[in-house]
């Protein structure tokens, strides 16, 4: 066990068009801040590893104003990103992780620039770099991994970090601890994940990427058989139809804009598409709740909602409508990934977690 009472933790989290960057002594804030980029600045990267000089560059000039040297810190942690399937917890970054997340390839996302980063400024700090509860937490059950076709597993790509800082405070809300609930909850951001949750594990996973209810920016799951039309007819690459589903799909597909803000100004202002389009997509975060539900045998203590689209009443209220008769619904709008990830990160400090290593499966 550490005697060090003070730990100086940075908290990196690479977003698409952002880098949210935090100083945290133990569990407090010191100071954050969102480092963003114009589309422009990204556009001319064809692929995510590309952007990481970059957004380097962005974050040790975010340290060098704010008078941070590196050697006083304890700690660096990123979010991370699509590795291989692995356990919740805290990790210490490796080769086999940085090998992972330099590669181009079809498991691109900008969180995969999180532990990049953190390696490098640890390096200079000479301290650890970690990374917790990473994008592709995998506890499925094995019939969850059925897809339907063999030779495609469905896997577990999901808000992990936040979804599990969640689950661990709403439960602490309500005099549990996560271990002893069942619990659906839905993390609705820019894109959506839907997850089912039996005494501490999060068993079943629906969205974030590539399936489950369409989202402010994401498609979902769509008709197979238009999917197959679209990638073969009209000459698209198979980065613009992923473009296509992944980043401007979604509201953006049918209102040209991924701020679910910006969709309930519309609705105030008398727009009957955008109310449309809005309950539609209630509908369907609603409809695989419900069957999260049906992957705990109807044994659900609650419903935990957050994510930034939370914040929105209005389609709180649509979704609660459909769902309320199953369980209590707990809403925790936004999410505070930079604590999660600092949280994490000082278990390990603190001695009260040891770092797990990655190896892929
Ligand atoms: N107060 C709010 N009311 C309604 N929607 C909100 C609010 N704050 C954020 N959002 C929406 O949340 C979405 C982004 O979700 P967020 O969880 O912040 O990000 P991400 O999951 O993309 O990291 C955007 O569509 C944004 O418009
Ligand atoms: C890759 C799954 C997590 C995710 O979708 O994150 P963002 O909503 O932040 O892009």
């Amino acid at each position: 066990m550490s005697t060090q009472t003070n730990y100086r933790i940075l908290a990196i989290n690479p977003g698409s068009t952002s880098t949210k960057v935090a100083l945290f002594e133990n569990d407090t804030l010191l100071l954050q801040e969102t480092l963003r980029y114009d589309t422009h600045e990204l556009a001319d990267f064809a692929h995510v590893p590309e952007q990481y000089a970059f957004r380097r560059d962005t974050l040790l000039q975010w340290l060098e104003k704010h008078g941070i040297g590196v050697t006083s810190l304890d700690a660096v942690v990123g979010r991370g990103g699509l590795f291989g399937p692995l356990e919740s917890g805290t990790y210490a970054v490796n080769q086999a992780m940085l090998v992972e997340m330099r590669a181009v390839g079809p498991r691109e996302h900008a969180s995969n620039l999180g532990v990049l980063m953190a390696e490098e400024i640890a390096g200079l700090a000479g301290v650890s770099a970690f990374t917790v509860d990473p994008v592709t937490v995998d506890e499925l059950d094995d019939l969850a991994r059925f897809s339907g076709l063999a030779g495609i597993e469905r896997h577990s790509i999901a808000h992990a970090l936040n979804i599990k800082a969640v689950a661990r405070r709403a439960a602490a809300d309500h005099g549990a601890r996560y271990e002893d609930l069942n619990l659906v909850i839905a993390h609705l951001g820019g894109g959506v994940s839907v997850t089912a949750h039996r005494q501490g594990r999060m068993v079943d996973v629906s969205g974030a990427l590539d399936a489950g209810p369409f989202s402010p920016e994401r498609s979902g799951t769509l008709p197979l058989l238009d999917v197959i039309e679209l990638c073969f007819e009209g000459g698209c690459s198979k980065k613009e139809i992923r473009k296509k589903l992944i980043g401007q799909g979604g509201l953006v597909s049918y209102l040209g804009t991924n701020s679910a803000i910006e969709v309930g100004r519309r609705i105030a202002a008398g727009d009957e598409k955008a109310l449309q389009v809005a309950r539609a997509m209630a509908y369907q975060i609603a409809k695989e709740i419900g069957a999260m539900a049906t992957v705990l045998e109807g044994e659900v203590d609650a419903i935990v909602l957050t994510g930034g689209v939370a914040h929105w009443s209005e389609l709180v209220e649509w979704i609660n409508t459909r769902i309320g008769f199953i369980a209590p619904v707990w809403t925790y709008p936004g999410e505070d990934e930079m604590l999660a990830l600092a949280l994490g990160a000082l278990r390990v400090l603190c001695g009260e977690e040891t770092a797990r290593e990655y190896a892929p499966r």
